[in-house]
């Protein structure tokens, strides 16, 4: 599903790491490393928002490419802006209307059937008794899986997360990289997924890679 070969990421004259990496689809890869050690913008290589320096990178056997729908995201968590009016279903909605990634992309096209879609992820991920709750009315693990559920919203085969458990307590943080793995296991989707928090991940991961290793001396 993700290969890269002798694939280095550099900004000017710092190297952040260099990979030879393959995850095969259905695996699900931990990813660690120290603050600045380039695991986000891993990530963003995998999304195609950022090339590499040098080195090949492929997903589902070609280059990414910005606004995939074979690719979710759950980017690095952000504070919800007060009194907004969206609600969960909406954020959900937008993983399908195209503001993927806080971006308007060119496809802005409501998609037949896209309310079934919003209703059928809010259920897989439990998140239909708050679907109409305000998102800044949430609780810290509500929202995390009404982004899980966004990141879902266009059934991908591979799935990216950022630090999804970020100021959960313990048993959120079950709960969300539970929902993630199931995902992956009822599926077969891919999962990369970027935590400082391993304890609640490590049962269901396949491998660890720490980027901060794979940095050239
Ligand atoms: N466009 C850019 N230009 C220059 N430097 C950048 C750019 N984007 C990121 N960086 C730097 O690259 C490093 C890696 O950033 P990145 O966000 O990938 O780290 P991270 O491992 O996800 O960190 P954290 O654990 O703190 O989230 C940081 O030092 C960051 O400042």
């Amino acid at each position: 599903m993700i290969s890269l070969r002798d694939a280095v990421l550099s900004y000017g004259d710092r190297t952040l790491w260099r990979l030879d990496l393959d995850v095969e689809a259905g695996e699900f890869l931990v990813v660690v490393g120290s603050n600045g050690s380039g695991k986000t913008s891993l990530l963003k290589v995998l999304l195609g928002l950022r090339r590499l320096s040098s080195g090949t990178v492929t997903v589902n056997g070609r280059p990414p490419r910005r606004g995939s729908d074979i690719v979710g995201y759950v980017p690095q968590h952000r504070a919800v802006v007060p009194h907004t009016p969206l609600r969960a279903r909406d954020l959900v909605r937008l993983g399908i209307d195209g503001h993927r990634w806080g971006l308007p992309l060119p496809r802005s096209r409501p998609r037949s059937g896209a309310r079934h879609r919003v209703e059928a992820v809010l259920r897989d991920v439990g998140a239909e008794t708050f679907a109409d709750v305000p998102l800044d009315l949430l609780s810290g693990g509500e929202l995390q899986r009404v982004r899980v559920a966004q990141a879902l919203a266009t059934d991908p085969r591979l799935l990216l997360c950022d630090e999804p458990l970020l100021s959960l307590d313990a048993e959120h943080q079950r709960i969300v990289a539970e929902l993630v793995d199931r995902r992956r296991r009822e599926h077969g989707t891919t999962v990369v997924f970027v935590t400082h928090e391993l304890d609640p991940v490590l049962p269901l991961a396949d491998r660890v890679l720490d980027v901060g290793a794979a940095v050239v001396s």
